[in-house]
């Protein structure tokens, strides 16, 4: 098919650009009379579109283009590309924006926004980390000048006069992770004042895929002081010397892990003759699977890394320490034992909401990201969101050459070895792509061993980033990292300062070599994208091993193979296998991802009814009204006593000390009703109906008994000096929270596998 063929047809799934394709000419026809006007001229002009109605009207969609386009152009010096036009129009259309890696979506992503702000929308520019929202917001910020719009970014270290003010603008650059802590802290909020995030509004979501798919699931948790779990460190001690196969398994998913009979009775030998499954036992037991979690499952330097005395997590789909992350509890305390640190501070939690459910509160969502039409299916299915595809602004002449295929992981590194010695010698920049920290260090030790030179990029060394990648680029330079250099990394050809660009160029350009794929292909496709940019010639290549975890953990059976004397396997069903291998990863992170949704979809409607009742006690005194009515005397001696504001206060605050006190109390007994619902399993219901059916009842009389236990605290309250002294009467807020993201993917959450283990049952069953 020809180039022009497939751009006007589009992508099958996508939506049609033919709208928007229609209006660049006209744009482009007001380019020559915007250019006459002077900066404060061309500021009014976009301030002549501002207005309370949205969407634009055609003529006034073209004004605002050409606007914008020259605000870039003067402003930053770039002037916004017909495809990036097209971009900010699906943007301000609502879609997800599908643009290659290198394409310029921060730019893209600052026109919409600008776009939206104009006529008084709320704009709140998801990133995926803090260094992005303030970077993206300081370099776009001339552009936003010009426009007459006010961008702001928040960062963790913003005090709560920052974040109040930065959520005022009209454009706020926030990571997720921050937005939702400031959310879930507004929700204990005990006076109107003391709220900081709008109603929301707008979310353009940066890298929307990893957002809203890959982490849609992690639960952002806001926690407060209490006592500390202990892990059991003889334990830890024991299943040390457990032996894998023998005492305990684990699946060929890697997600569990089970003690064997003869595991069974060895562990109850060790602790002196028990019976494990006895009731009296039920701790030691559930002491037991987290230590054995946390041994047989979690890898140092794959799935955590030591570093200051400390545990800390990689995020699984970027490579880097995932800031911020902690497992549950009960399992971060196991590997602080395995690991012999101290235990870290541990809480109860307050509240929490999950990435998916943040997002949801945004009426209109947008997005943009180099890999979305992979994820077409969930982002309809989760967010009714479509995709719109846009072209490159340059055709890619990337060479993707076909994956090579080997028997043994051994016959794989030695390949890579032969590439790199074969590629470096054109003088061709190399990245080399890992699957974990481990990895990238064995290969650089393999690679310095043949007296190869690479710097090595990973989540122990992040400090280094900006400087490795900025030169990864360089005539002869080899880089090894993991995921890291996957998303958001532009690495320039011929170093930092491109002065040796032509060489580079000349000898082909950047060449990624993938060592193994990813559980997804939109990680091998962000990988890849790290060469070919904007046009550049590069090359990219995957080596796979049959007996890479992704292969060999979803083949049904050894299969029969002929190799070369090298170990590489050219035969075609072995090449459609690994592609295969990909597919079924993907579809279990689907299944995953379906499954926690139908859980936290009850929690979320029984957390949006006490949301609502509470913000009616918070802005319009409906704890003064109840409190009044069941304690009518009481209220009436008061009054008299303090007066009727102060009666209004503490009514307020003895509310909501109940509401958010009973919701935590509830919260826990969710959680402790899904981790014990797998009992039930065994007489076949369905987990999620048995769920409800308990989850629902305990819920209706949560209000009715808030404001019981609010009428009684309030008939019992003293006053001193004048005001009503609530804390003596019991109501305290924690002394101190803190907030944490909760990481459940190296197993999945306990639903999961609960469900996971359901699946195969009736599997075995049926
Ligand atoms: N219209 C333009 N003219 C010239 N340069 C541009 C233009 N738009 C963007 N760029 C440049 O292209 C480079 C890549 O931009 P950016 O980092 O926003 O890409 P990206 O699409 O976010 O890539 P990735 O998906 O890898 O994060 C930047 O150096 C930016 O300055």
């Amino acid at each position: 098919m020809t180039q022009t063929v497939r751009r006007t047809l589009g992508r099958p799934g996508a939506v049609s650009l033919k709208p928007y394709r229609k209006l660049l000419a006209p744009i482009g026809e007001r380019e020559a009379a915007l250019r006459e006007l002077g900066d404060a001229e061309l500021t009014e002009a976009a301030l002549n579109l501002a207005g309370a109605e949205f969407p634009y009207e055609r003529a006034e969609l073209i004004e605002l283009c050409a606007v914008v386009r020259e605000a870039a152009r003067r402003t930053l010096d770039e002037r916004p590309f017909d495809v990036q036009l097209l971009g900010m129009m699906a943007l301000l259309d609502g879609r997800v924006v599908e643009m290659a890696t290198g394409e310029g979506k921060t730019l893209v992503g600052a026109m919409a926004a600008a776009g939206f702000a104009l006529r008084d929308r709320r704009v709140h520019l998801l990133s995926v980390n803090d260094y992005l929202a303030r970077r993206d917001a300081e370099w776009m910020r001339p552009l936003y000048d010009m426009l007459g719009v006010a961008p702001s970014w928040i960062a963790e270290d913003s005090t709560t006069i920052q974040r109040r003010e930065a959520y005022a603008a009209d454009v706020t650059y926030v990571s997720v992770s921050e937005l939702g802590f400031d959310v879930l802290r507004d929700r204990l909020a005990t006076d109107p004042g003391d709220l900081v995030v709008p109603d929301p509004d707008i979310a353009l979501i940066d890298e929307a895929d990893s957002v809203l798919v890959d982490e849609a699931r992690v639960p952002l948790v806001l926690a407060g002081a209490a006592e500390a779990v202990e892990a059991d460190a003889d334990m830890a001690q024991l299943v040390r010397r457990l032996r894998p196969q023998v005492d305990y398994e684990v699946d060929s998913e890697g997600r569990n892990v089970q003690l064997t009979t003869t595991g069974i009775e060895r562990v109850e030998a060790e602790l002196g003759g028990v019976d494990l499954y006895s009731e009296e036992y039920a701790d030691s037991l559930a002491q037991l699977n987290l230590a054995l979690h946390a041994h047989a499952l979690l890898k140092r330097d794959v799935h955590y890394v030591i570093s200051d005395g400390e545990v800390k997590l990689i995020d699984e789909s970027r490579g880097r320490v995932a800031m911020l992350q902690r497992w549950p509890d009960g399992l971060q305390a196991a590997v602080e034992a395995k690991e012999q640190l101290q235990a870290s501070e541990t809480g109860e939690i307050l509240d929490s909401i999950t990435v998916q459910a943040l997002v949801l509160r945004y009426p209109t969502l947008c997005g943009m990201t180099g890999t979305a039409m992979a994820v077409a299916e969930p982002l309809r299915e989760f967010y009714e969101l479509e995709v719109a595809v846009i072209p490159p602004n340059l055709p890619c002449v990337r060479n993707d050459h076909a994956t090579r295929l080997y028997a043994t992981p051994e016959e794989k590194e030695d390949a890579l070895v032969e590439q790199v010695l074969d590629i470096h010698e054109q003088g061709r920049p190399i990245l080399i792509g890992t699957q974990d920290v481990a990895e990238s260090e064995r290969i650089a030790a393999r690679l310095d061993k043949e007296n190869l030179d690479c710097a090595v990029l990973n989540a122990k060394n992040d400090a280094d980033e900006a400087a490795v990648i900025a030169e990864a680029g360089t005539y002869g330079a080899i880089t090894v990292s993991t995921q890291m250099a996957g998303r958001g990394t532009d690495i320039r050809l011929g170093g930092s300062d491109m002065a040796d660009r032509e060489r580079v160029v000349a000898a082909g350009g950047l060449y990624v070599l993938g060592y193994g794929r990813y559980p997804s292909s939109r990680l091998d496709d962000q990988l890849r994208g790290r060469a070919g940019r904007q046009g550049d010639p590069g090359s990219s290549r995957f080596l796979v091993s049959i007996e890479d975890h992704l292969i060999a953990s979803t083949m049904p059976e050894a299969r029969q193979f002929d190799a070369a004397s090298d170990g590489e396997i050219t035969d075609p069903a072995w090449a459609s296998a690994v592609d295969r291998a990909q597919r079924i990863a993907e579809g279990q992170l689907m299944e995953l991802h379906r499954n926690t949704w139908r859980y936290s979809k009850l929690i979320d409607v029984q957390r949006e009814v006490v949301l609502e009742h509470r913000a009616k006690v918070l802005h319009q005194d409906l704890g003064d009204e109840q409190v009044r009515s069941d304690c009518p005397e009481r209220h009436a001696d008061l009054v008299d006593e303090v007066g009727e504001d102060e009666v209004a206060r503490a009514a307020r605050l003895i509310t909501l000390y109940h509401l958010d006190r009973g919701w935590t109390d509830h919260l826990a007994f969710l959680n402790q009703l899904r981790e014990g619902i797998h009992l039930r399993m065994l007489g076949r219901r369905d987990p999620l109906d048995e769920f409800n059916a308990d989850a629902v009842p305990v819920f209706k009389g949560f209000l009715d008994q808030a404001r019981e236990r609010a009428a009684q605290t309030f008939a019992e309250v003293s006053v001193t000096d004048g005001t009503i002294d609530v804390a003596a009467a019991g109501v305290k807020r924690p002394s101190s929270t803190w907030t944490y993201m909760v990481h459940d993917r190296p197993f999945g959450s306990d639903i999961d596998n609960i469900v996971g283990k359901a699946r195969r049952l009736s599997r075995s069953s049926g």
